[in-house]
């Protein structure tokens, strides 16, 4: 996974397809202001629960931004990364499988896309039920993430996952106190908000009371 020889930075080009940055001026009171933004992709999140193992099931991949944010948070903005003083598994995340909304395809579809993509489980539409749509970076970007939850059994598995074209995602099995431990006041992760607040959703309203 973190098989990374080198990492290095260079300026945004123009014609990005994933990321898009603006400064959008307004007046407020009377008071002319702006704010600077990024336009990204809206996207979907499954909590996906494997009910014959009792398993969360989520991924983990090395995330470049989380990396970045690792290391220019001590670094004040520019670096030569020095891969042994910020070795790439800083960058790994666990987050809940998930993916942008990039195609012409129902949100549901996309989301089943995801789960099959990125974790092996073939699900139809009508087995994923929507938990809540919130807003992701509103400081930044201000993107509309719709979270969902899918129970799948090991009948569902028909490959091992793993994500399409140079995708490099692993899948990830977490028992309920492990879940639990993520979440325990005090817990630092690596992870997303949108995946704790998954996990807590499930413990709070899905988890089974005995294990
Ligand atoms: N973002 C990006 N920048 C590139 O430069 C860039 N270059 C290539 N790609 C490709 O785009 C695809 C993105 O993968 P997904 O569709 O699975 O989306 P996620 O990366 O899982 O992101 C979702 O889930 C996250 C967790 O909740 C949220 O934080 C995000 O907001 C949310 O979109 C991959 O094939 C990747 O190779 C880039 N993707
Ligand atoms: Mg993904």
């Amino acid at each position: 996974m973190e098989n990374i020889s080198k990492i290095w930075l260079g300026p945004l080009p123009a014609d990005s397809p994933y990321v898009k940055p603006f400064r959008m001026y307004y007046v407020q009171n009377g008071v002319e202001k702006n704010w600077d933004l990024l336009k990204v992709h809206d996207s979907v999140a499954i909590v996906l629960y494997n009910t014959t193992r009792q398993k969360l099931v989520l991924v983990r991949q090395f995330r470049p931004a989380v990396y970045h944010g690792h290391v220019t948070s001590t670094e004040n903005g520019t670096f030569d990364v020095d891969l042994q003083s910020y070795p790439p598994a800083i960058g790994v995340t666990l987050e809940l499988c998930a993916g942008i909304v990039d195609k012409a395809k129902s949100w549901t579809e996309i989301a089943r896309e995801e789960v099959l993509e990125e974790c092996g489980y073939d699900v139809p539409v009508s087995r994923i039920e929507e938990v809540m749509v919130y807003r992701s970076g509103v400081g930044s970007s201000g993107a509309k993430q719709a979270m969902y939850y899918c129970e799948v059994t090991d009948a569902d598995k028909v490959n091992s996952g793993g994500g399409v074209d140079d995708e490099i995602i692993e899948v990830v099995e977490l028992s309920l106190d492990e879940v639990r431990a993520m979440v325990r006041q005090g817990a630092v992760n690596n992870s997303p908000p949108s995946c704790l607040m998954g996990l807590m959703w499930f413990l709070a309203n899905k988890a089974p009371a005995s294990t």
